[in-house]
């Protein structure tokens, strides 16, 4: 395995192969790119923006310390932009632990001024990117040096990559209740076998399992494991939220991909003085 840094990424190749690696952006600790023997698992906007004025559109945006638009009714984190700052600001390499694993961290320190003063916590962010043969392991560390507790969401917000959205279904996640983003409503239940696409998707699974699948048919195509994310998120904006999405491209894109993303979303998780805690992710694509 290699790593390598550039001045705006880091890439990291399984030894000679490098037709499996992954790469991450500085801004936003974004995961950009993921490869396995040259096939790529994660959905990218060919509109997204990758110089830093805006959160990038695919691959694995971070969401912290706020999900969703302001709520009005929660103070502490009101005055901060949709998903939070994690994804628009530049983190800072911390460098590798090993020949497969990178970490960037996240402080106070790296906060533009305006973000700064939204969100007056300290607080320190370690993210842990590790490449496996076939899958790929994301891990957040959220610390709280501060006197004073701090609430938080947080959710690994992947876009992944699929044939034909219209022929995937996620499983793991049949006949729970889920919060209906687009109905603004909540669903008591799902009477759906599994979850399947073919109008705009947007549901938030509060205690969804550990496990979740992403299938074509019978055949698995990713397995999302996730620890300490008590809730998943599922996404595909279709048509018409699509064309509305200046960064969307090509704009019939969205059949080609599908947001399943573990998190702590559903409640804030609360941070007391001195404690720390983890949640992480394993991504794993069947070849
Ligand atoms: O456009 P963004 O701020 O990146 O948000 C993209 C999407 O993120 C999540 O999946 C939310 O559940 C959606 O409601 C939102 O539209």
């Amino acid at each position: 395995m290699t790593v390598t840094s550039f001045d705006d990424s880091v890439e990291i190749a399984l030894g000679s192969n490098t037709q499996t690696s992954v790469k991450i952006l500085n801004y936003g600790a974004t995961v950009l790119s993921w490869k396995i023997n040259g096939k790529e698992q994660l959905w990218l906007s060919e509109a997204s923006k990758l110089d830093g004025s805006r959160a990038v559109r695919g691959g694995i945006p971070l969401v912290f310390p706020r999900f969703g638009p302001a709520s009005g009714n929660h103070p502490a984190t009101d005055k901060l932009p949709q998903h939070g700052f994690a994804r628009s600001v530049t983190w800072e390499l911390l460098g590798q632990v090993d020949d497969h694993t990178v970490q960037f961290g996240l402080g106070p320190e790296n906060l533009p001024k305006d973000i700064a003063a939204a969100w007056s916590y300290d607080f320190t962010l370690i993210y842990t990117v590790q490449l496996l043969q076939d899958s790929l392991k994301i891990s957040l560390d959220v610390k709280n040096p501060g006197k004073e507790a701090f609430d938080f969401n947080v959710l690994f917000h992947t876009y992944f990559a699929v044939p034909e959205v219209q022929n995937v279904t996620v499983a793991g996640l049949n006949k729970l209740a889920y919060f209906d983003k687009v109905a603004s409503a909540q669903v008591a239940s799902d009477s759906e076998k599994e979850v399947t696409f073919c109008k705009e998707t947007d549901r938030v699974y509060r205690n969804s399992p550990a496990q979740v699948e992403i299938k074509e048919g019978s055949k698995t195509l990713f397995t999302v494991q996730a620890s300490n994310l008590k809730d998943t998120v599922v996404w595909n904006p279709w048509t018409e939220k699509a064309q509305e999405m200046s960064d969307w491209a090509p704009k019939n894109g969205f059949h080609q991909m599908v947001c399943v993303e573990s998190g702590v979303v559903a409640d804030f998780a609360k941070l007391a003085s001195d404690a720390s805690w983890t949640g992480s992710v394993i991504l794993k694509a069947h070849i």
